[in-house]
Order: C-alpha cells, then structure tokens, then sequence
C-alpha cells in the first residue's frame, strides 16, 4: 500500500492500494470510535457493486448508509437537503464522521454537506474511480448551478482518503476513459516524460493494474504538490484547472451528465493547446480521438452557446476570460484571453478536429 500526506492547514493522509480499508481498524480506529455515529453517503450503483465490501470493513462500529443518485445527478439542492435531512433524522451531531463512498461526483457532495452540516463535520474520502484521484485530494467540494458547474461549494479538505484500487476493475470503459482525462492534466501541467508515455497509450484495457496504479500516484502526487502550496486557490491552483475553461461551459450547455466530466476536459485541453500554440496539438487530439473519446460534439455546439459558461467561470472577472494555458508541457500559466481570440481559436479547434475524425 503506498501512501501520499497532504499537508494542507489541516493535513492528512491518501492511502492508495487494495485492501486500504484496513486501516479501519488500525490508523484510523480513534476517529471512528470517537464518532457518535458514522454514516456512509455512497452513489447508489457504488453501493449495489461494492457496499457489503466496504461494511465488511466497519462491522465493529454501528454504520448508516444513506445512497444517493449516481453520479453527476448528486450533485444537486435535492441532495444536498436529503443528506442533511438523513443526519438529522439519524440523530448526527457534531461528533458524527461521514464518508463519501463513490466517485467525484458523490465525493463532491458528501464533501459540501460534512462542510456544512452543523457548521462542519469530519469526513473520510474513499474513492471508486479512476477521477477521483483527482476530485478525492485537495478539498474542493460542490453542488451544480444551472448557470454554472461547481458554483456552490467550499474549500473543506478530507481527514483522510482511502483508495482501495481493486474497486476500479468494476468500471466500466467509459469511466475509465473519463478518469483518465485528469491524469492526462496532471502530465500536462507536470511532465513531458511521463505525458509521453500516456499519450503512447492507444487502448487503456492494455494498462496493467500496476501500471495504472502507477499514473494514479504521479497524479495525486502532482495534485498534493500544488494543493500544499495554494490550497484556497489564489495562485498556482488555478493550474489544476487546465482544460475546464470550456469542459464546464460544455458540461452546462449539454446539461450535467450528459457528457462526462472527463470528457468535457479532454476537449477543454484541446482547446487550451490550442491556444497555447502547444506543439503537441496534433498528437494529442489523434490520440484523444482513438482513444474514444467524442471529439465530434464540439461540431454541433456554437461558441455563443458556450460563452456565458467561460464568463462565469471561476477564473474569470467581470466577464474577463482568464485561462490556463502552456508555455510548454509541465509550464502552465493564466493568460487573459480577448473575446474574439477565443472565438477563433474555437472555430480552428473545429476543423482541426474534423481533419483527424
Ligand atoms: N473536487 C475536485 O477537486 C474535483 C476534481 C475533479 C472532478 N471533480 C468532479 O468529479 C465528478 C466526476 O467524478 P467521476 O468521474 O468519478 O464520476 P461520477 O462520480 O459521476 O461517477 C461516474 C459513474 O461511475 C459509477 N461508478 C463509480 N465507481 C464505480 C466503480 N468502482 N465501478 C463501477 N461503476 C462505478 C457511478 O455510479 C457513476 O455512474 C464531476 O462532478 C467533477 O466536477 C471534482
Ligand atoms: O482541485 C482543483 O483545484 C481543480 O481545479 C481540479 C479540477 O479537476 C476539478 O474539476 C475541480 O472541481 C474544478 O474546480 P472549479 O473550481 O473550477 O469548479
Ligand atoms: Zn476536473
């Protein structure tokens, strides 16, 4: 088992590896035992494949499981209220601890409500998918806005994460395609070695398990760096967000889950090397093209119709487009991006991608 410390203002422990909810009932038996009552939220599907697995794990202490919808439909008012109607209905209080038993999606709202329950409550990550290397480290937690991804939410990081790797094999391939969207970034922002060998990848079923375990420590070890230096997000943060300048425009325009957040970030990257002038542009939308993922749905989707997404986008002011863009590969930055330019570069990521599908 490997394991990462964050040291956020509060610090803790990601724990990655198959059977890491052991640590249970070592590392972690004076949080639970401290807790006046532990209650798991857990995406529904989650809980049909992997549920008695993880109470398996809790046996010794009196657990409630409340499930919400899975995936991105969790993250909405409606369940943000049934959650806290839950640990108000099973008596929680202040010394309660929750755990969020899912992907991001189901992470990010279990996430927002022990950061408000109660003005705040403890609260264990243990992530199910490949993505939620990602959404599991560094405390962002959210709800959805019609008008606009994430718009609702808090800094509030996690007193520990538990990564059990051998729940990843139940994914399904376009999860793990999603998932691998945000390794991707990592490399992007971080290193041209490694983002060569994960752009030689033609067909993720070829990852062997180590293998994928190794891409998901760089990440988080990548994303645990920058969280440590800007946790609440005034600098260097904003460069985790390479690619989701237009990934959440995408996401709101097409209606939340109708593409997947991994998706949306693939073709937000493209967009972004785009504008970067990144010598990698080509490679990348080839590759991102025969890995599946559905680079044609830009064709269809007007600039106009993204734009008021990218000027509510948390990087923005004013309606000033702000973007992380690339010097080179492992050299993000932020630049301020004229309307027009963006519109261009909009219209040429079209046809760039129409000359590869
Ligand atoms: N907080 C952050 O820093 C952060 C970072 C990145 C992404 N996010 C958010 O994360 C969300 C996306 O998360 P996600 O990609 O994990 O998707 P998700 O949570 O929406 O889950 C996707 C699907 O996979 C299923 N699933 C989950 N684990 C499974 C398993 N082990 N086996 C089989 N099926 C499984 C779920 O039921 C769901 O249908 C987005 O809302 C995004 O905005 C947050
Ligand atoms: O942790 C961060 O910071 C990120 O930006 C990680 C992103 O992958 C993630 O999608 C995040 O939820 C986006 O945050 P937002 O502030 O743009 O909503
Ligand atoms: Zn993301």
């Amino acid at each position: 088992m490997k394991q990462l410390r964050v040291e956020a203002d509060h610090p803790y422990t990601v724990h990655i590896g198959a059977g890491a909810f052991g640590l249970f009932a070592n590392e972690y038996r004076p949080l639970l035992d401290a807790a006046d009552r532990i209650v798991v939220i857990a995406d529904e599907q989650v809980a049909e494949l992997h549920l008695q697995y993880l109470l398996d794990f809790l046996k010794e202490w009196d657990v409630r499981v409340l499930t919400v919808p899975s995936g991105e439909a969790a993250k909405s008012v409606e369940t943000f209220m049934a959650c806290h109607s839950f640990l108000l209905s099973e008596n929680c209080s202040r010394n309660s601890l929750l755990m969020a038993f899912g992907g991001g999606a189901t992470g990010d709202v279990a996430g927002f409500v022990a950061s408000t329950f109660m003005r705040g409550i403890p609260f264990i990550q243990l992530p199910t998918t490949i993505l939620a290397h990602d959404s599991a480290v560094g405390g962002k937690t959210a709800i959805n806005h019609e008008l606009g991804k994430n718009m609702i939410g808090t800094f509030y990081q996690p007193k520990a994460v538990l990564y059990d790797s051998k729940l990843l094999e139940t994914l399904p391939p376009g999860e793990v395609r999603s998932g691998m969207a945000e390794v991707i970034k990592h490399a992007f922002i971080s290193n041209g070695t490694w983002l060569e060998e994960l752009l030689a990848i033609r067909d993720f079923k070829d990852m062997a398990r180590e293998e994928l375990n190794q891409h998901l420590e760089k990440g988080i070890a990548v994303k645990a760096a920058i969280v440590e230096e800007d946790e609440f997000e005034g600098g260097v943060r904003k460069y985790l967000n390479f690619g989701h300048t237009l990934a959440h425009a995408l996401e709101g325009h097409l209606g939340y889950g109708n593409i997947t957040h991994g998706e949306a970030v693939v073709l937000g990257m493209s967009y972004a090397l785009l504008l970067s002038e990144h010598e990698k542009l080509d490679d990348y939308i080839r590759w991102a093209h025969e890995n599946g993922y559905p680079l044609h749905i830009v064709k269809d989707i007007r600039f106009d119709a993204l734009l008021p997404y990218m000027k509510k986008d948390k990087k923005s002011s004013q309606g000033i487009l702000n973007f992380v863009l690339l010097k080179q590969t492992g050299m993000p930055f932020v630049e301020k991006v004229e309307e027009q330019r963006a519109r261009s570069a909009y219209e040429k990521l079209i046809l760039q991608i129409e000359e590869v599908i």
